[in-house]
């Protein structure tokens, strides 16, 4: 299946720090991670949903076009307006070609969830990235619902799936903390008589327990230890159409606030940011270096917390994050290393192996970007130790952005804090998770070459 969302020419930008300060109110796109889930549900249940705030990131446009090609009616009515006419749990077919996920992890890995449990063969592949990033976390326990899988060495993709449209019901303890695991397991769970159970030592985003309950399944879920949880669903469920509004993505809002906090002088407010407190870990982070993060008009919308945050920008100091908080901020850690980077002292940030995995090697690509600017970091185990600059960040590197919007997005945020200009040499993968990044940060006052 091709389709024209990969990004298609390498865009080079040079970074220069403003000559004034940041400054304004504005709306980030939508949850990623809520808009693939929201296309995926909705494509599972029977009836019409209405989608308001979808992102239209790559990413979450590779899974409408995985849904269309499993028999789902997906219309886009409007900017992030979206409608989906949903075949019910039994009602996808086999799709006619391979399914292409591009960049995305959340959407490869959750639909091998919805294709292990769905009587089937199809074929998934993705770019270089996703085709170097593991299946395995999700083939072992998918195996054993009676799926069949077929993959390159090392459970990688492209991958073969032989569905199995009447799957037993897993009880599964999570190895790695990974919604994405979680969710796979959850999905295939839908269509398996009887209980799935899915134990995390960790917790991590419960946006899919979240989206099951509104759309009708029963769903529960019970603590487990130092902070983790049991989930329990009921297979078999009647899924029926809900409208859902997606709340702005916190994991793209990082960027502008970071950069907010470093830009001497700037204040900008971000409005409609979700704050499910499993997402906010680089808030409290943020918070703990003495930032200026003020929260205000919270509400409920669509089922999760939302708020606008209002940042100032101030002097920051070094912070211990702990290995716990690492699932609720696993996409943020690239944007505090700049942070870390900026403020005065060392700043330890404790066990990153889940980042080794990502969209590149964040560990290494994050080192890479903080030394090719100026900045001394040491990795020890799976810890980040970053030593401060104290405001004084040298720049005047090139970054190297490894086919990772975040990276990208967090090589120009230091270039807008740094003394010399930041060179990255491609930008385009920011249109994954957050199109218009750049046009979004010259409203505030950024000056990026467009
Ligand atoms: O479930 C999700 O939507 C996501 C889970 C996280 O991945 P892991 O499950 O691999 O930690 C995160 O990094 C990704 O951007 C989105
Ligand atoms: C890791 C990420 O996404 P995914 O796993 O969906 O590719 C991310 O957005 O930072």
């Amino acid at each position: 299946m091709k389709t024209d969302h990969a990004p298609s020419s390498v865009r080079a930008l040079t970074v220069h720090a403003p000559r004034a300060p940041l400054s304004g109110s504005i709306h980030v796109p939508g949850d990623k991670s809520i808009s693939h889930r929201a296309l995926m549900f909705a494509a599972l249940a029977r009836g019409t949903t209405h989608i308001t705030g979808l992102l239209e990131g790559e990413d979450v446009l590779r899974t409408a076009d995985a849904m269309r090609a499993l028999g789902a009616d997906i219309i886009r009515d409007g900017v992030g307006e979206w409608t989906v006419k949903g075949c019910g749990l039994d009602g996808l077919r086999e799709p006619d070609d391979v399914l292409d996920m591009g960049n995305s992890g959340t959407a490869a890995r959750l639909l091998s969830g919805i294709l292990a449990s769905h009587g089937f063969t199809s074929v998934m592949t993705g770019d270089a990235s996703l085709r170097g990033r593991p299946m395995k976390r999700v083939m072992d326990p998918l195996a054993a619902t009676g799926a069949v899988f077929l993959s390159r060495q090392g459970g990688r993709l492209p991958l073969a799936i032989q569905g199995n449209g009447d799957p037993a019901p897993l009880s599964y303890r999570l190895p790695v903390a990974s919604a994405q695991v979680k969710s796979a397991v959850l999905l295939a769970g839908l269509n398996a008589a009887g209980e799935t159970r899915v134990e995390e030592p960790v917790a991590t985003r419960d946006h899919t327990e979240n989206m099951l309950r509104h759309f009708g399944a029963t769903v529960r879920v019970e603590p487990m230890g130092a902070g983790g949880r049991v989930i329990t669903l009921q297979g078999r469920p009647e899924l029926v159409a809900q409208d859902i509004v997606v709340p702005g993505d916190p994991s793209s809002a990082a960027f502008v606030l970071v950069a907010g906090l470093l830009v001497p002088g700037s204040k900008v407010v971000v409005q409609g940011v979700g704050l499910n407190p499993l997402r906010t870990g680089l808030f409290t982070s943020l918070r703990e270096m003495g930032a200026d993060l003020a929260i205000s008009n919270e509400r409920v919308e669509g089922g999760e917390p939302v708020g606008d945050i209002t940042v100032t920008a101030g002097a920051l100091h070094g912070v211990d994050v702990p290995a716990t908080r690492a699932p609720s901020m696993i996409d943020e850690y690239p944007v505090l290393a700049v942070a870390a980077a900026h403020a005065t002292g060392q700043s330890r940030f404790r066990g990153l192996e889940e980042l080794r995995v990502k969209e590149s090697d964040r560990l290494a690509a994050t080192v890479a970007l903080l030394e090719a600017n100026g900045v001394k970091v040491d990795v020890v185990g799976d810890d980040m130790i970053v030593h401060g600059t104290g405001g004084a960040i040298p720049g005047g590197g090139l970054v190297r952005t490894r086919m990772d919007h975040r990276l990208a997005m967090s090589a120009i945020v230091m270039g807008l804090a740094a003394s010399s200009p930041v060179s990255v040499d491609d930008t385009a993968f920011i249109d994954t998770s957050f199109p218009g990044f750049v046009a979004l940060m010259n409203s505030i006052g950024a000056g990026l070459a467009a």
